[in-house]
């Protein structure tokens, strides 16, 4: 079976910041936080910044609605989402790309049903919206004795594979958390022509140890593309502790970087030559049989 030529992904290097941010119940004093944060993560050379899921609120079902804002029409005036704001100030602001962690999203129809999602907005250098992920899997778990979570209780699910086109770079995938559980979304992402698959998340202190940056492993191996995952600073007061642990994995799923649970920003050099590299040393895509698996070939 022969090679075959592939675009390049990745047109040139760029550093990527994790920002493990550390956040509580003041909205306001989270958004004046974060700003700092992404400063200094800019200041430091980052192009591609990524805040964590849930960054402006603590974690869980009982936050969702009183945090939430409104996110459409787009762009929202400041009173129904000083989030959007924020975050298109802190891109503008340090002329980077930002992937806006997540907050709870309020979506109201024209008969004044309420529906909540967990959803990540992405910003342009300019502070222009890039991209709008919904988490499209719900964290909905009972491990007995250890961690029950219902995340369906409040929030309904999104429906969209999110490919966000960063147009010095080239394209990344956005998910959220539980989101990274399905490798069917980062393989659409991936056979798409992404770089990278993008993760702000909130993985806890039962299943994070086990499965957190195995996770972000096996995405980056079976794709063979850079994986990001940026979680909050562990907050032992709150009700649901973070695990932590933001990291950066490499095509060859190597982790280049891994914070421990405390506030912290980690980064990492992407380049798209250790794409190419892992991609000719293991050609899967040449490889793969879809003759024979045509059912997962979307
Ligand atoms: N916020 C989340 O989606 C948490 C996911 C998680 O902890 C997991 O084990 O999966």
């Amino acid at each position: 079976m022969g090679t075959t030529s592939h675009p390049i992904l990745l047109k040139k290097p760029v550093k990527l910041a994790c920002v493990q941010l550390a956040a509580g119940a003041d909205k306001a004093a989270n958004l004046v936080h974060a700003a700092d944060k992404v400063r200094e993560a800019a200041t430091s050379g980052a192009r591609i910044v990524v805040l964590p899921e849930c960054f402006n609120s603590p974690y869980g079902c009982d936050f969702f609605p009183s945090y939430a804002e409104t996110l459409l029409p787009s762009p929202p005036p400041a009173s129904l989402s000083p989030s959007f704001h924020a975050l298109s100030a802190m891109a503008r602001d340090n002329n980077i790309y930002l992937i806006g962690g997540s907050i709870p999203e309020l979506a109201t129809d024209a008969d004044g049903a309420k529906t909540y999602y967990n959803t990540s907005l992405t910003f342009s250098p300019q502070g222009a919206l890039l991209a709008t992920h919904r988490k499209v899997h719900l964290f909905d778990i009972s491990i007995p004795g250890k961690i029950t979570f219902r995340e369906s209780d409040v929030l309904s699910p999104g429906s969209a594979v999110t490919i966000v086109d960063l147009p010095e770079y080239g394209r990344v995938a956005v998910a959220i958390c539980y989101d990274i559980r399905f490798p069917e979304l980062a393989m659409i992402a991936a056979r798409r022509g992404c770089f990278a698959l993008i993760y702000p998340g909130a993985f806890n202190t039962t299943t994070g140890p086990l499965h957190w940056r195995l996770q972000g492993q096996a995405r980056a191996m079976d794709n063979q593309i850079y994986v990001a995952l940026c979680s909050p600073a562990r907050d032992l007061s709150a009700g649901y502790h973070a695990w932590g642990h933001s990291l950066v994995v490499d095509p060859m799923a190597q982790v280049l970087v891994e914070a421990e649970e405390g506030e912290t920003i980690v980064s990492a050099e992407l380049d798209g030559e250790k794409i190419e590299e892992a991609r000719k040393g293991i050609p899967l895509r040449d490889q793969r049989r879809f003759d024979v698996y045509p059912d997962v070939s979307q």
